[in-house]
C-alpha cells in the first residue's frame, strides 16, 4: 500500500507524523504485508496568519486546515496531537485510532531550578490558563508571563526574560528535547490538559477497508478508554484548549480513575471531582464528572455564569 500522510510543517506535526509513519510502516509488515508512507506537507491558515491567532481559540485552527485536506483528497490520513482536537466529530471523518500516548505530564524547563528553588517572584512563561493558573495555586509570588510560539521559540526565553516555561512532556520527547525538561511536574499538582500526550489518527468515512484495518491495530485500547472519559467532561463542561479545565485519567487493573479540574483564573479557586468504573463506562465516567462540576458552579469559575 501507498499512503500519504497529510501534516503540518511545524517541527513537532512533523516528528510526530514521521513517527507515527515508521509505526504503520512497521505494523504492516507485522501483518505480513507492506507499506510505503509519504509525508505531504499541509499549509494550513495558522501557519500563514500569525497575527490572527492572538486572541482566537488555537484549537481548531490547524486541525480544521488539516481535515480539509483530507476530505479532499490531498492525503490518505492526517495526525493530530488530541488535546488540540475540538470535541464534536467532523462531518465525513472518523478517528480510526488512538495510540498510545506518550507521557500526559506538563514539566517546568528552567536553567536547572526545580519549581521549589526558583527564587520568590520568578518569571514563568505559558500562553494556557490551565498552566498559568495550576502554577500560581502551588507559587502564588509567581510572575507568571504570556508565551506564544512552537517549542523551540519557547524554550529559547528561558534565561532572555524569563526564568523558565512549562510545556508538554510529549511535544519535548517527539522533538527528542526530553532532556530540556527539568521537573516533571506532577499530575495532581498541574492536571493535564484532556487528551495531551495523545495522538488521533483519522481518515475518511469511505477509506478503503485494508487502509482502516491495517490504521486499527495500532489504536491502545486503554489509552482510548482514559482520553474519552477526560474528553467527555470537557465537552460536558463545554470548553476548549484554552480553558482552565484539565482532565487526566488513570488506566490500572482494567479500572479507570478520572481527575476532573476547574480553575479560576488566578489560581485560588479550583474544583475538582473524581470517578472511577470500568473501561466500557469511560464516556459516562466523563459525563457525570462533567455534570457534577456544572453543578458546583464550574460555569461561574470559567466565567460564564
Ligand atoms: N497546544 C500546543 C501543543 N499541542 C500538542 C502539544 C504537544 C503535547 C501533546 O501532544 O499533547 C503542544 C505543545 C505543548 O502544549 O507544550
Amino acid at each position: 500500500m501507498n499512503l500519504r500522510l497529510g501534516t503540518r510543517g511545524s517541527a513537532l506535526a512533523t516528528a510526530q507524523s514521521g513517527q507515527f509513519a515508521d509505526a504503520v510502516v512497521a505494523a504492516a509488515s507485522t501483518a505480513g504485508g507492506e507499506a510505503a508512507v509519504e509525508l505531504v506537507k499541509v499549509t494550513t491558515k495558522g501557519d500563514i496568519d500569525r497575527g490572527s491567532l492572538v486572541g482566537l481559540s488555537q484549537t481548531g485552527v490547524f486541525v480544521t486546515a488539516l481535515r480539509e485536506a483530507l476530505l479532499a483528497g490531498e492525503c490518505d490520513f492526517i495526525v493530530h496531537s488530541l488535546k488540540d482536537v475540538p470535541t464534536q466529530p467532523y462531518p465525513g471523518l472518523e478517528v480510526v485510532a488512538i495510540p498510545e500516548r506518550e507521557d500526559p505530564r506538563d514539566v517546568l524547563c528552567t536553567d536547572g531550578r526545580t519549581l521549589a528553588e526558583l527564587p520568590e517572584g520568578a518569571a514563568i512563561g505559558t500562553g494556557s490558563p490551565r498552566r498559568a493558573a495550576q502554577l500560581l495555586a502551588v507559587r502564588p509570588d509567581l510572575d507568571v508571563q504570556p508565551l506564544r510560539g512552537n517549542v523551540d521559540t519557547r524554550l529559547s526565553r528561558i534565561g532572555d526574560g524569563l526564568d523558565g516555561v512549562v510545556l508538554a512532556a510529549a511535544g519535548l520527547n517527539r522533538l527528542g528535547r526530553g532532556d530540556d525538561a527539568t521537573e516533571p511536574l506532577s499530575v495532581e499538582d498541574m492536571v493535564p490538559a484532556p487528551g495531551q500526550g495523545a495522538l488521533a489518527i483519522e481518515i475518511r468515512e469511505d477509506a478503503p477497508d485494508e487502509l482502516r484495518t491495517l490504521l486499527a491495530t495500532l489504536d491502545h485500547t486503554p489509552t482510548r478508554a482514559a482520553v474519552t472519559a477526560e474528553r467527555e467532561a470537557l465537552r460536558v463542561l463545554d470548553a476548549g484548549c484554552a480553558a482552565p479545565v484539565a482532565a487526566h485519567a488513570v488506566v490500572t487493573g482494567g479500572r479507570l480513575t478520572l481527575h476532573t479540574r476547574v480553575i479560576g483564573n488566578d489560581g485560588t479557586l479550583a474544583l475538582n471531582e473524581r470517578n472511577s468504573g470500568v473501561l466500557a463506562e469511560a464516556a459516562a465516567i466523563g459525563r457525570s464528572s462533567g455534570f457534577s462540576l456544572l453543578g458546583r458552579g464550574a460555569e461561574r469559575l470559567m466565567g460564564r455564569a
